[in-house]
């Protein structure tokens, strides 16, 4: 039995809770998988840098738009794939070393299950280490769901955790899901070249999305890709090199590579949480409040583990919180949840900040909105736009910004004025006229979106 002032368990946000508040203390990180987590090995990180490829890949495909004549020799995706994980793996390697290696850290590179209120079983190998801390952090992330009709099926599938290694492009991929994973592979495997099928239970895609944008956004998926809307698979069957999934309606789909993205679950099945007495949620989520606490004291938990929002730029606040929480008992600091900006990098790109239209009206506030075309300013007369839309939504008595919906180009980076107005309570006027907006840049969207409101 071993004790420490601080045991972490997962090493994705997780890692960043090892300040200099800690340089005299005795702490333990466990981490039964990659160091760093699943935004640097299997998440944000190398999905975007494939996003980048398949953007350079359409660019050259749209380019006799603008009167440049280009054609896509080739996609060379072992030279993608490597040229990505070359960059990813020494970092993960290096996190992993430093840990082990490093001062002031015991590194237990096993799976950490409760035994007590503040103890732990972590399983290393064959050998079992008990240890107990006097503060103890869940930061265990989540894992992909995957539905019964396919794990029961035998039929060979991958997730996101596997899909990013494969050795060959496939010549088709049915991907099951039609939420942030599915959108973004869809559009990643589409531009390389790979023939796209979407499967998805929902009527729309990205059906969380504003109303309007995720119908857009559908019938614009439905252009590039051949999109199954409100399908149930019942089951899955693979034969010479292709899987078929067999939809309730009798329909087949089939492709050489099936992906499942159909969600994701926290990672606390096996954590041992009766053990400790910790409580959860009914979606498996650990129970905070908003200091990160559970209900046992001394244990706390962060991220994906914990909250709400699966994003990683969440888990990363939450652990800046928790941080400072651990260290300062009697000055606790609280999440702050008000306004979670997310991007889905998928074609178009799409970016949220706030209610919906539909969640504002039923919020029971005065309602305004603008919808701005990116078409009808200049720099989309450059981009030759014709499908991008900037969504304001707004009250109309205090002139507050509720929401903003954006689908288009550089979506995530031209809703963070928005996002900002909406942290610091600037009014959309004052947003709109308190400032420059640079000419012709393609923030005049933002600009022009704010002005369009109608206020009293
Ligand atoms: C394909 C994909 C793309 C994504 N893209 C984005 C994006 O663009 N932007 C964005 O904001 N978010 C994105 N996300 C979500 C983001 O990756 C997560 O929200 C974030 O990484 C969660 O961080 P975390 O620290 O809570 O958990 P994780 O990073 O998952 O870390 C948890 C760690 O705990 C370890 N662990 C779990 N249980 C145990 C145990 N019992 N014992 C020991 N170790 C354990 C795991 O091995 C893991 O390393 C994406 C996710 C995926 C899957
Ligand atoms: N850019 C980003 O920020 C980013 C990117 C990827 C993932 N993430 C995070 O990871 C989370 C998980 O991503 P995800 O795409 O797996 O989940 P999701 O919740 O975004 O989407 C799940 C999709 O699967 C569909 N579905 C569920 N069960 C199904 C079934 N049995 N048959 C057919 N369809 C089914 C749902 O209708 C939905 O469309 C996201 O919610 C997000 O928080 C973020």
């Amino acid at each position: 039995m071993t004790h420490f002032d601080l045991a972490i368990i997962g090493t994705g946000s997780g890692n960043s809770l090892v300040t200099p508040d800690f340089d005299d203390k005795r702490v333990a990180v466990i981490e039964e998988g990659l160091f760093g987590g699943t935004c640097l090995n299997v998440g944000c990180i190398p999905t975007k840098m494939f996003v980048y490829a398949a953007e350079v890949a359409d660019t050259i495909r749209g380019s006799a738009t603008y009167g440049v004549d280009s054609t896509l020799d080739g996609v060379r995706w072992r030279d993608i794939r490597d040229r990505i994980f070359g960059r990813i793996d020494p970092i993960e390697a290096g996190g992993r070393d430093y840990r082990v290696n490093g001062p002031n850290t015991t590194a237990y590179l096993g799976h950490a299950e409760f035994v007590g209120p503040r103890e732990l079983r972590v399983q290393v190998g064959d050998h079992v280490d008990e240890v107990t801390a006097d503060r103890i952090v869940i930061a265990t992330g989540a894992h992909s769901v995957v539905p019964e009709a396919i794990s029961q099926s035998g039929v060979p599938f991958h997730t996101s955790d596997t899909i990013m290694r494969i050795d060959e492009l496939p010549s088709s991929i049915v991907i099951l899901g039609g939420g942030f994973i599915a959108s973004e592979f869809a559009h990643v495997f589409s531009a390389l070249g790979v023939d796209v099928r979407v499967v998805t239970r929902g009527a729309r895609m990205l059906r969380k999305e504003d109303e309007r944008i995720s119908a857009e956004f559908t019938a614009l998926a439905d252009r590039q890709w051949d999109v199954h809307l409100s399908a149930e698979v019942v089951g899955a069957k693979s034969s010479a090199g292709e899987v078929a999934l067999e939809l309730a309606s009798g329909e087949l789909v089939s492709a050489e590579l099936l992906l499942v993205a159909t969600g994701r679950r926290p990672n606390t099945e096996r954590l041992g949480l009766g053990k400790a007495g910790i409580a959860t949620e009914s979606d498996g989520r650990v129970t905070v409040d908003e200091f990160g606490r559970t209900n046992v004291p001394g244990v706390w938990s962060l991220g994906d583990a914990s909250s709400p929002y699966q994003l990683k730029h969440v888990a990363n606040h939450e652990a800046r919180v928790v941080a400072h929480n651990l260290v300062h008992p009697d000055d606790l600091q609280a999440f702050d949840h008000r306004f979670v900006p997310s991007a889905v990098f998928t074609h178009p790109q799409i970016a949220s900040v706030g209610m919906t239209e539909a969640a504002a009206r039923e919020s029971g506030a005065d309602v305004t909105v603008k919808v701005q075309e990116f078409g009808g300013t200049a720099y989309g007369w450059a981009m030759e736009d014709t499908t991008s839309i900037f969504k304001v939504v707004a009250d109309r008595r205090t002139k507050l910004i509720l929401g903003a919906h954006v689908m288009g180009p550089m979506a995530s980076t031209l809703i963070q004025p928005i996002i900002q107005a909406m942290s610091f309570g600037q009014t959309a006027p004052e947003v709109a006229r308190g400032q420059y907006w640079i000419h012709p840049a393609l923030a005049e969207v933002v600009e022009n979106a704010l002005l369009g409101l109608e206020f009293d």
